[in-house]
């Protein structure tokens, strides 16, 4: 029985540098956005497991005795340590009618929310009966991780009302974090989510929605950078639909067929996120603009390298030509092919610079704007403390 009604958020990210290569085991650099993702949690009516996901359309309810016999039948290797079997996808589909193969946003989000109950209440013990709704600040399939965000949302929200880990809100307080033990099990069932959804994750977004600031990531290695200067981006969406999942594979394809081509750009990517490590420890908390051309130059290198991956895309090369003609530099964030760039904004960037920038890149249809990085992680929240535009849109939803 739950009883409680409460909130859980975590964070979207933006990608520095080291998109796609990170996926094969190369560095990558990615700080947390201040755009989240919020998932209310309430007491749900007796024996009933609902979830609503108003971003992508879906409203259901399962009968939690139904739920626990699907368990019973495909239960036996459900755990955080394998990834989900194809076999348990189908099962899963069929219980829920989605089509084999269907990748539309709504089927993802329903699979991944139903593959996380079975799996984590198969390891924990039931999930009881509640209501879940999820709503989001970011946009969807953009590149600024999503996905990511809702997996760690439901992966700490189920791990909670499982009993594996703490309830840790004391009564009277708005926001609480969990312990670095209960982080490291919400991350990795989280990643589990994201492999649902994305097929192959490198696991980077996970990590940064759950521990937030700003990390390297490698391999799974997780390690937040010493110190990260006070950076000003300009974040901008093409609008352009598109797919993590199909991106990620056709970047792979293309390193099957040209291994000598590719693997030496892979390698070149690496090398700027270690040297943006480097430039960005050295860096001063405020950096003045002599810090700047370094980092720009790695923007326009690695949105070169992204491009020979295969990644680019028309609107993503007229956001680096708008930018450009207002001196600023610009690289593609995320998984590319549409979705989101970013810009720098060095300090000495006159605000009529950039608010000329801004007007051109809205006249090509896109949303803009200015976004600070390195937020907080997964957090549980006190709803009463949310603020009020959250507050209303879940009471929309
Ligand atoms: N608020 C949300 N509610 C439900 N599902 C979501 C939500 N946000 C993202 N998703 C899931 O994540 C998918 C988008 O992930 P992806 O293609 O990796 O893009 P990104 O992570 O860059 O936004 C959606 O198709 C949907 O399945
Ligand atoms: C392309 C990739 O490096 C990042 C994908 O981020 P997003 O889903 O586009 O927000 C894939 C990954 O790291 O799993
Ligand atoms: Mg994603």
């Amino acid at each position: 029985m739950w009883a409680r009604e409460l909130a859980v958020s975590a964070p979207g990210k933006v990608i520095l540098h080291g998109e796609h290569a990170v996926v094969l085991g190369k560095v990558a650099l990615a700080v947390a956005l201040d755009l989240r993702t919020f998932l209310r949690l309430r007491p749900g009516a007796e024996s009933r497991l609902s979830v609503s996901l108003p971003g992508v359309g879906v409203r259901r309810s399962w009968d939690t005795p139904g739920l626990r016999a699907l368990r019973g039948r495909i239960a036996a290797d459900f755990d955080e340590s394998k990834p989900p079997s194809v076999e348990q996808l189908d099962a899963l589909r069929e219980f829920a009618g989605i089509a084999a193969g269907a990748s539309a946003p709504e089927s993802l989000a329903t699979l991944a929310f139903l593959y996380m109950c079975l799996a984590i209440s198969a390891k924990y013990g039931d999930v009881p009966s509640v209501d879940i709704l999820v709503w989001s600040e970011l946009p969807t399939g953009a590149g600024l991780g999503s996905s990511a965000a809702y997996a760690v949302c439901l992966a700490a929200a189920l791990l909670m009302v499982c009993g594996a880990i703490s309830c840790p809100l004391q009564e009277g307080e708005s926001t609480a974090r969990w312990t670095e033990e209960e982080l490291t099990l919400i991350n990795s069932w989280a990643f589990r989510g994201e492999q649902v959804i994305h097929g192959n994750p490198s696991g980077v977004d996970n990590a940064v929605g759950t521990w937030g600031g700003a990390l390297r990531y490698q391999a799974g290695k997780i390690t937040p950078l010493k110190r990260v200067p006070t950076l000003r981006i300009l974040l901008t969406n093409t609008k352009v639909p598109r797919s993590t999942k199909v991106l990620v594979a056709g970047v792979k394809e293309k390193i099957l067929k040209f291994p000598a081509i590719m693997n030496p750009v892979l390698d070149s990517i690496d090398a700027i996120s270690q040297e943006c490590q480097s430039v960005l420890e050295a860096m001063p908390a405020n950096p003045s603009p002599e810090h700047y051309p370094v980092l720009e130059e790695f923007f326009d290198i690695n949105q070169h390298h992204l491009n020979v991956l295969g990644v680019g895309h028309p609107s993503l090369d007229r956001l680096c030509q708008v930018t450009a003609s207002h001196s600023l530099h610009s690289k593609l964030t995320g998984a590319g092919g549409g979705g989101c760039g970013i810009t720098l904004l060095p300090p000495d960037t006159s605000p009529l610079a950039v608010e000329a920038a801004k007007q051109d890149l809205c006249a090509c249809g896109f949303d803009c704007w200015e976004t600070k990085i390195g937020a907080p992680g997964v957090t549980l929240h006190c709803c009463s403390s949310l603020s009020a535009q959250v507050l209303h849109a879940l009471a929309q939803s």
